[in-house]
C-alpha cells in the first residue's frame, strides 16, 4: 500500500518518523529483557519430543515417528497457503492431547521453554472441547492445565493465566458452554474468553451469546479477527462480541475509521508477525502493517501464537521487528511495557509488576 493510499485511508497525515536510538539489538538483549506474551496457544506450543514420546506412551500412531519428519509435518512454514492450511497442523498436536497426563506436560513445558526467554507472564490459550476425544470433561481438562502452570510457576517463578477459545467453526452451542466454564473459573486461573478457529464464513457474532455471557459476568474477552477475514470481522468482534483485545487485527488498516476507534479506545493488537505470513494475512514480512501500527499509536503487543507450528519464540518476533521494521531497543522496550499494560491481571497486581519490570528495563 502507499503512503498516498495508507493515509487517505486513515484519514489523518501520516509521517514515518525518524528514530535515532543507536544502541544494539541482538539477540542475546531481546533473551534477556524481561517479557510478557498475550496470544500463545498451548496445543500450537509443544516441543516436537513430547509429541512423539506422549505418542508412544499412549499408542496413538502419528504420520512420522522421528522428530525432523514430524517437524516438517507440523510446521507449515512460509509455503502454507492459508489459515486453514496451517490449523491442519493442530490435528497432530491435539491427537496426543487426550489425557490429563499430556495436558499437565504441556502446560508445564510450555512455562519451562519461556522462561529461558524470561517471560515473567503468559496468558496461554486453547480450547477445552478439542480435548474430549478420550471422554475427558471440561473440567478435567482445565484442572490438568491449571495444574501443568502452577507448578511451571513455582519451579521456574513464571506467572500465567488460561484464556478459553470458542472455536469459529464449531457450533456456537459449545461456545456457550465454553463462556459457561470461563466464568466458573473466573479467578480461579482462568483470565479471559476468546474465539479462534477458521475466520472466513464463520463470523463472530454467531457467538455473541457466548460473549454476553462473559461479558455480564465481568470477565474479559479477546477475539482472533482481521486475520484471514478483513476489518469487517474486527467490527463485529468489537461491537457484537465486546472484545477487550483482538487477536491479530492484520487487516485493520483496511479500515481507517475503525482503526482510528481502536486507536482512540486504546483497544490492543495481539500482533504475531511469523504466524501471519504463513497463513498469508500478509504475503511477505515487507509488507506487514506493524510498524505502521505503531507509529500511529496503536496499542501493540508481540506474541508467538503457535511456538512450535510457527517455528518461533518470543525473542524471535523482536528480532523479526527490528531487523524488517527497523524498532530500535528503546521502541521494544515500550512494546514490551504496552503488552503488560494489555494484559488481564487485576489493576493494582499489574501496577506493582510493571513497576518491577520498568526498573529491569531501564538496566538495558
Ligand atoms: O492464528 C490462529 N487463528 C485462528 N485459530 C488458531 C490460530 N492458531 C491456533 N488456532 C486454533 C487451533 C487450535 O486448536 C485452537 C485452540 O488453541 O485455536
Ligand atoms: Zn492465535
Amino acid at each position: 500500500m502507499t503512503e498516498e493510499k495508507l493515509q487517505q485511508e486513515i484519514g489523518k497525515e501520516y509521517v514515518f518518523p525518524k528514530k535515532d536510538d543507536n544502541k544494539p539489538v541482538t539477540e542475546e538483549i531481546i533473551k534477556k529483557l524481561p517479557k510478557v506474551e498475550l496470544h500463545c496457544h498451548l496445543d500450537g506450543s509443544m516441543r516436537v519430543e513430547t509429541i512423539l514420546e506422549e505418542a508412544e506412551r499412549q499408542k496413538v500412531k502419528l504420520p512420522a515417528d522421528n522428530p525432523d519428519k514430524l517437524k516438517k509435518m507440523v510446521q507449515p512454514g512460509f509455503d502454507c497457503k492459508s489459515l486453514v492450511d496451517y490449523l491442519k497442523a493442530f490435528d497432530i498436536t491435539l491427537s496426543v492431547l487426550q489425557e490429563e497426563e499430556a495436558l499437565y506436560r504441556a502446560a508445564y513445558e510450555l512455562i519451562e521453554d519461556v522462561a529461558k526467554e524470561n517471560v515473567k507472564y503468559i496468558e496461554v490459550r486453547y480450547s477445552p472441547i478439542l480435548h474430549q476425544k478420550k471422554g475427558l470433561g471440561l473440567v478435567d481438562i482445565l484442572e490438568a492445565v491449571l495444574q501443568g502452570l502452577k507448578q511451571g510457576e513455582r519451579d521456574f517463578g513464571v506467572k500465567s493465566g488460561v484464556i478459553i477459545c470458542g472455536i469459529r467453526n464449531i457450533d456456537p452451542k459449545y461456545s456457550m458452554k465454553l463462556a459457561e466454564l470461563s466464568v466458573a473459573y473466573k479467578n480461579k486461573g482462568v483470565v479471559a474468553f476468546d474465539l479462534a478457529g477458521a475466520e472466513e464464513d464463520y463470523p463472530a457474532k454467531e457467538h455473541r451469546e457466548a460473549f454476553q455471557l462473559v461479558l455480564k459476568n465481568n470477565l474479559n474477552s479477546t477475539t482472533h479477527a482481521g486475520e484471514a477475514y478483513g476489518p469487517e470481522s474486527i467490527h463485529q468482534a468489537i461491537h457484537y462480541c465486546g472484545a477487550h483485545r483482538i487477536g491479530h487485527g492484520t487487516r485493520l488498516f483496511e479500515n481507517g475509521d475503525l482503526l482510528n476507534y481502536v486507536n482512540d479506545h486504546r483497544i490492543p493488537l495481539e500482533i504475531c508477525i511469523s504466524s501471519n505470513i504463513q497463513t498469508k494475512a500478509v504475503k511477505r514480512f515487507e509488507d506487514h502493517p506493524v510498524r505502521l501500527y505503531y507509529d500511529l499509536g496503536l496499542r501493540i503487543t508481540l506474541n508467538t501464537d503457535n511456538r512450535l507450528v510457527s517455528d518461533t519464540t518470543l525473542t524471535k518476533e523482536f528480532m523479526i521487528a527490528h531487523e524488517y521494521y527497523g524498532f530500535t531497543l528503546e521502541e521494544i522496550k515500550d512494546i514490551i511495557i504496552q503488552s503488560f499494560k494489555s494484559a488481564f491481571i487485576p489493576y493494582r497486581e499489574k501496577r506493582d509488576m510493571l513497576r518491577k519490570v520498568i526498573k529491569e528495563l531501564e538496566k538495558f
